[in-house]
């Protein structure tokens, strides 16, 4: 299900208006890190691939494709109604983490050499 931008949207079971009670709400937001979980999982697998892919620790941190990634994530949140700092805050979390994981990677594997 995608919503009018083409996003990938989950689909509710009840729509915020719709909860009358907080385990309504949490039910809703479990749903919706379940499927978050799942996203991620999935873009970690690539963020590995990618380690294999890289053949240096220093390849880890690409400022360029990083700073886009900001861009675009920042806009779309503007699009999306959502607070661009906390989207940024998220991204920045998630890509610092992925940089120290792709480098351990890329040194391993070049002390195993
Ligand atoms: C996945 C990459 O490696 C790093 C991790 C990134 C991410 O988690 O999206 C983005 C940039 C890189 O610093 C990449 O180079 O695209």
């Amino acid at each position: 299900m995608t919503n009018t931008t083409g996003d990938r949207i989950v689909k509710a079971a009840k729509l915020p208006a719709e909860c009358e009670t907080k385990d309504d709400v949490r039910a809703e937001i479990d749903r919706i890190d379940q499927a978050l979980l799942a996203l991620f999982a999935e873009r970690h697998g690539y963020v590995t691939r990618m380690a294999e892919i890289k053949t240096d620790p220093h390849e880890a941190y690409d400022p360029q494709r990083i700073d886009s990634m900001i861009v675009k994530v920042r806009r779309r949140s503007l699009d999306l109604d959502l607070d661009e700092d906390q989207a940024e805050l998220i991204w920045r979390t998630l890509i610092d983490w992925n940089v120290n994981y792709e480098k351990g990677i890329i040194a391993a594997r070049r002390r195993a050499k």
